[in-house]
């Protein structure tokens, strides 16, 4: 049975499914990291928020672990290369507090207008201090939403009603997408420029990082006011106090800091400042959707296969996990097999998916194509860093799809080119399970692959399985099955030997040494 470890503070709801899906669960919250180091070794999964730091070294001790699921949207506490080197799907949930992170953002735009945490602390201390506090009003304001995805957009969508003027500034958003969300699309210095209230909803990522600084808040009005729902390091604190002590920024409310969890941090104890404990998604309704989402979603993977909404690997719906899981062992085998039989650079694959197969969602299967293809190169490889691997290293990857099925019902074809030539091999699933070989190039061949095997190109001659059968018997290597093909007599021929152990180099070396052998590969599987 899968074990998961919930490590951050979720909805109950979560628990409970993970155990109505088969899946074992223990909660341990507040776990420091060398604590989770030692003990994350025996989970198949780990089910976090933002407190967990899922690092190089956490994963490394984590030789079980298959799936990473965040309950929420900001992954930049996990290290997904690190995961993805390690064949570990990193999951989140993409909507489930997307609303009530913008509901946060526009709570934390009233509070900055209107003074409100200050006003209330100074009412309940008896001061009723009236005139010290004057608002601004935001009708006809102009908002400036940096970063419009799935959260900016609400946040849009709500100013608007609120009768705000929206400008927004990412690079990623159509002009279409500004003109249906009624947002203008201007760049960031215009943005700077114009808003009068700025919100912040990027992801932490390299390109974002310290965004607003000394230098981009000296191009904002005077009296701007900042509200910050997204990440801490989108802005550079102390920059940030400076402009607030010289006046230059009326107010700035945020839910995120630098350092997390923040008891310490330089904006504290500032008048125009309002703080809160990154509570942009804690509502109810919000902790329901993102527990229960990423619960499903784990135990899906970790039960079926199925992969939904990974930063870091194709999604296969739980309805075709089943439909895939044969044809996942074919295309590994078929991946592995053009691997071992390619000698020089690899160049580009294609993968030809023809009949049943194309109507499948083929990506994971070329991930294992691509799996089975680069590891007699790199022990590393899994099915979730193949496509990354075969793109660091310039391998073309191509796919195409024929419904129409030609003499097979099913097929997959992986071409491989190479700096030479190009190689192909063809396989099917017999009964709708067995994979089988097919095809070796443009031999036609039937042969299931099995752990050890023989892979021989000759010359279609007489004697030549008599030879080969007393070479395998003088070196006491059992044969298990034996298959021949060729593309016309006297042409083209390869055989293909399954074998009950190993064949040495010695072994190897006599078989090729044997009349009309052209080549002679060991293979394993
Ligand atoms: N305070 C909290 O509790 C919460 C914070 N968040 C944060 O909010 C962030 C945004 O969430 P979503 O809107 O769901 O993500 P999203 O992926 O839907 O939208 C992010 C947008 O930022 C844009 N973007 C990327 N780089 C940019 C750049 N350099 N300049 C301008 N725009 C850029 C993207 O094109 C995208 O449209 C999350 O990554 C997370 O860090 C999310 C939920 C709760
Ligand atoms: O979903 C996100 O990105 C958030 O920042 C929410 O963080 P949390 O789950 O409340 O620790």
């Amino acid at each position: 049975m899968p074990k998961v470890l919930i490590s951050d503070s979720l909805s109950p709801r979560a628990v409970e499914i993970f155990r109505e899906r088969g899946v074992e669960v223990d909660v341990k919250t507040g776990l420091k990291p060398e604590d989770l180091k030692a003990i994350i070794g025996e989970y198949d999964g780990l089910a976090i928020r933002s407190a967990t730091k899922v690092t190089k070294d956490v994963l490394a001790a984590a030789s079980r672990l298959k799936v990473v699921g965040r309950a929420g949207i900001g992954v930049d506490n996990v290290d997904i290369p690190a995961a993805t080197s390690r064949g570990v799907v990193v999951m989140n949930t993409p909507f489930g507090n997307s609303i009530t992170t913008a509901e946060h953002a526009i709570a934390m735009m009233f509070a900055l207008a209107r003074e409100i945490p200050a006003a209330n602390a100074s009412t309940q201390a008896g001061k009723w201090e009236k005139n010290r506090f004057m608002g601004v009003e935001l009708t006809a304001k102009v908002l400036g939403v940096v970063g419009c995805g799935n959260i900016g957009s609400i946040v849009a969508d709500r100013a608007l009603g609120l009768k705000m003027r929206v400008v927004a500034y990412d690079p990623f958003l159509s002009h279409e997408r500004a003109v249906d969300l009624g947002v203008e699309k201007v760049e960031l210095d215009e943005l700077l420029a114009r808003a009068d209230f700025i919100t912040l909803h990027t992801p932490l990522t390299d390109g974002t990082r310290n965004l607003i600084n000394a230098e981009s808040l000296a191009k904002t009005r005077k009296g701007v006011r900042i509200i910050n729902c997204a990440r801490g390091g989108l802005i550079v604190e102390e920059d940030l106090k400076a402009a607030l002590e010289s006046g230059h920024v009326a107010g700035a409310a945020l839910d995120v800091f630098a350092s997390e969890p923040a008891k310490d941090n330089a904006l504290f104890g500032m008048d125009q400042v309002i703080c809160t404990p990154h509570l942009g998604a804690s509502t109810t309704e919000a902790q329901e959707n993102v527990a229960l989402q990423v619960a499903e979603q784990m135990a899906d993977y970790l039960v079926s296969g199925a992969v939904v909404n990974a930063l870091n690997m194709a999604s296969v719906s739980a309805e075709d996990a089943p439909k895939l899981r044969p044809y996942m062992a074919l295309a590994e085998q078929l991946g592995s097999f053009a691997g071992q039989i390619t000698e020089s650079g690899l160049k580009g694959v294609t993968v030809e998916y023809e009949g049943h197969v194309a109507e499948l969602n083929t990506r994971p299967l070329t991930a294992l194509v691509l799996m089975g293809l680069l590891r007699p190169l790199l022990n590393s490889v899994n099915m979730v860093n193949a496509p990354v691997i075969a793109r660091e290293r310039d391998i073309e990857i191509a796919e195409t799809k024929r419904e129409r099925a030609s003499d097979y019902q099913t097929l997959i074809r992986v071409i491989v080119e190479t700096e030479h030539r190009a190689r192909s091999l063809t396989g099917t699933l017999f009964g709708g399970e067995k994979p089988r070989l097919v095809g070796i190039e443009d031999v036609p061949i039937e042969a299931e692959v099995s752990s050890h095997m023989l892979f021989i190109r000759n010359e279609d001659k007489p004697g030549f399985i008599g030879h080969l059968g007393t070479t395998l018997g003088d070196a006491g290597v059992n044969v298990a099955t034996f298959h021949l093909g060729r593309t016309a007599p006297g042409e083209n021929a390869i055989a293909l030997v399954s074998v009950d152990q190993p064949i040495s180099d010695e072994v190897l070396r006599k078989i090729e040494a044997l009349p009309s052998v052209v080549r002679a590969k060991a293979l394993s599987f």
